[in-house]
């Protein structure tokens, strides 16, 4: 039976790659016998692609983009992540004749760029697709290594996806405990529903800390595992009580985000959820290779991120370090025995022929005016550089 082979379950941290085998493993005993056909499962649970006419993502930093992507005409670039087409539409419309090549693993986002293609006829070629797809992709364009021009990749989910209910990717927002972002292109692959009923409460435990940097991941672990026994966890809201079950009332909104505002004591596990059945950072990583092999030499590459996960990855990778192998890299403690959780190269080494060349050896981060009229961009982090 063809149940989840096709999905990648190579992780970024040890205890989470044991707890997606383990998955793999439950997943395919459990649906055994259910398949309505080759590599179905059913999933009549509502779950539907964003429509082309909801209000798209508004996106960040766009004029540090366009400044630092430095696009001329008749230039090639690829927008790794097309998402509302925020950023494609202002390089097409302020650099003349220039090609965008906008990949989205998200049929929804893709439905959209296909419109932009018809707007401007030639100027955008959709591109349905992971990073991990990405070379395959271009290679079936007959694009050649060393062609692009500038490369953009605005990591994470766009606002189409987060205020979706029927996505189930919002805390906020009642719908199913989805947060697959390709779940209807491939509907095998577990949703987050999948991995909070499935996974043993070690596995859960070690996800919420690796991915959520969460401190109380035992337990919010123990109170999903104990909630589930009665009834399986198939809602978001339902996730977001059984979390907040665990705590005392006065302590469910006592976190701050960066613009001071209250946060629900579940968003660090809902945040590792989505990087977990995403499979997000080995994901990111991808995706960078692809950019250094793509990109010709002088090149530029901006990289967007929102959270220190995802920016010491884009940073060490960017410093040369060699990331093929990210089992090298683990979780551990910082020095000052604080609990908060740094990414390692165990090895020390680094690579001293890196591929690139800072523009900025700092991250740009978004101005105050910006974050105000667009607060979901307020942990933004941009870096760039040139190919060498
Ligand atoms: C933050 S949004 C991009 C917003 C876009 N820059 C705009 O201005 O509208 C991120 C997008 O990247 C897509 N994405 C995330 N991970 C991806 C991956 N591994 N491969 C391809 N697309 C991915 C998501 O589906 C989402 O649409």
């Amino acid at each position: 039976m063809l149940f989840i082979s096709n999905i990648m379950i190579w992780k970024t941290n040890p205890a989470a790659r044991r707890a997606w085998r383990s998955l793999m493993l439950r997943l395919n005993s459990a649906t055994a016998g259910l398949s309505s056909g080759p590599g179905s499962w059913d999933r009549s649970d509502g779950l539907s692609c964003v429509s082309a006419e909801k209000p798209p993502h508004m996106p960040v930093m766009l004029k540090e983009v366009l400044h630092y992507l430095d696009v001329k005409p008749a230039q090639v670039v690829l927008d790794m992540t097309f998402g509302g087409g925020g950023h494609t539409k202002a390089i097409l419309n302020t650099v003349p004749e220039v090609t965008v090549l906008a990949l989205d693993r998200d049929p929804a986002a893709i439905s959209l760029a296909q419109q932009l293609a018809k707007e401007h006829s030639g100027r955008v070629k959709p591109l349905l697709g992971r990073f991990s797809e990405l070379e395959a992709l271009l290679s079936n364009m007959n694009i050649k290594s060393g062609s692009i021009d500038a490369v953009l990749l605005d990591a994470g989910c766009s606002s189409m996806q987060m205020d979706q209910e029927e996505r189930g990717f919002s805390l906020s927002k009642d719908g199913p405990l989805d947060m697959r972002m390709d779940g209807e292109r491939y509907p095998d692959m577990p949703c987050a529903a999948d991995v909070v009923n499935t996974l043993d409460q070690q596995a859960l435990a070690s996800i919420l800390t690796a991915y959520g940097e969460e401190r109380h991941s035992r337990k919010i672990a123990s109170a999903i595992v104990e909630a589930r026994r009665v009834n399986p966890i198939t809602r978001t809201q339902q996730l977001a009580s059984v979390v907040a079950g665990a705590f005392p009332p006065s302590v469910l909104y006592a976190r701050k985000d960066r613009l001071q505002r209250r946060a629900h004591i579940a968003t660090k596990t809902f945040q590792a959820l989505r990087i977990f059945v995403n499979d997000e950072l080995n994901e990111l990583h991808k995706g960078l290779c692809v950019a250094q092999s793509a990109l010709k030499p002088g090149g530029r590459l901006c990289v967007i991120t929102f959270h220190s996960l995802e920016d010491r990855l884009v940073k060490r990778f960017l410093q040369g370090h060699d990331l093929s192998n990210l089992d090298r890299y683990h979780f551990s403690q910082n020095k000052q025995g604080s609990r908060k959780k740094k990414l390692v190269d165990e090895s020390s080494e680094r690579n001293k022929s890196s591929y690139w060349f800072p523009v900025k050896r700092k991250v740009v981060s978004p101005e105050k005016d910006d974050v105000r009229e667009n607060p979901r961009g307020r942990s933004a982090k941009l870096r760039i550089a040139l190919r060498r």
